[in-house]
């Protein structure tokens, strides 16, 4: 399957408000995208649209040109970490992982490889609803990384990371997207972003304002903020 998310037109009324209007960007393989817009401008509605937990009023969100919802052992192909609180109350981490890996017919060797790839080893046999949010974060990664799959989708990966998970994280998805995956990440950490991001989706209101190379962007506006702080004028819900 092609590493390609790509969404088209998307519109998503919640009420009154309108969540997205006329979405359309791609992340292509081989590249970190960043996703960034003000809080409330559409990323999370966007990425659960993909994930088929949210139905659009129009438009279309395809992963390696088929909607995800019809994809057989769906983690093989796209892996997303959208809400690391969803746990189940009382499983282990690496039960957790046991869990969805059964869910998609991959055996435990893949569980431990990914046990040791985020670093969760040391506590993977222990509660993970008593786990730190780095550690909620690191499994959600773990959950995203099992099926291995080309394409990757990551709301808010640094949340709750502590500075040695930043530099690992950076690497992370620095290596991932060397691999010729394509890496989707949402944050509003513009100086993380801008050292590991190819491209950049900015949105606001629902729809996107400028996709482009990062290095276009730093050369025009001389740093990844200061060309979202430009381009996201007046956009924010909250602004
Ligand atoms: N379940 C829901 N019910 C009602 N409104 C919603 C719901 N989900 C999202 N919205 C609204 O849709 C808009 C887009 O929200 P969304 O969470 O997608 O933004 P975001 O870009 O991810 O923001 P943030 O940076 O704060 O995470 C907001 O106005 C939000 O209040």
């Amino acid at each position: 399957m092609e590493a390609i998310i790509e969404v088209s037109e998307l519109r998503k009324r919640f009420g009154a408000s309108v969540a997205l209007d006329g979405m359309t960007f791609t992340a292509g393989p081989g590249l970190v995208t960043a996703f960034v817009g003000p809080n409330g401008a559409g990323k999370s509605t966007t990425m659960r649209v993909i994930l088929g937990l949210d139905r659009p009023d129009a438009g279309t969100a395809l992963v390696g040109g088929r909607r995800y919802v019809t994809l057989d052992r769906p983690l093989t192909h796209l892996g997303a970490l959208i809400d690391p609180g969803a746990l189940q109350p009382g499983r282990s981490g690496r039960n957790h992982l046991l869990w969805l890996a059964h869910s998609q017919g991959l055996g435990a060797r893949r569980v431990d490889e990914v046990l040791d790839l985020t670093g969760l080893r040391p506590v993977a046999r222990r509660q993970a609803n008593g786990y730190s949010l780095g550690m909620r974060q690191r499994l959600g990664i773990a959950a995203a990384l099992l099926g291995d799959p080309p394409m990757l989708m990551l709301d808010e990966p640094f949340n709750g990371l502590d500075p040695e998970g930043f530099v690992w994280m950076r690497g992370l998805l620095r290596s991932l997207a060397d691999e010729g995956r394509a890496v989707l990440v949402s944050s509003h950490l513009m100086s993380e972003l801008q050292d590991i991001a190819g491209h950049v989706v900015v949105v606001g209101a629902g729809r996107v304002v400028q996709a482009a190379r990062t290095t276009d962007l730093t050369a025009r506006f001389g740093s990844l903020e200061a060309a979202y702080l430009e381009l996201t004028r007046g956009l924010g819900v909250l602004s």
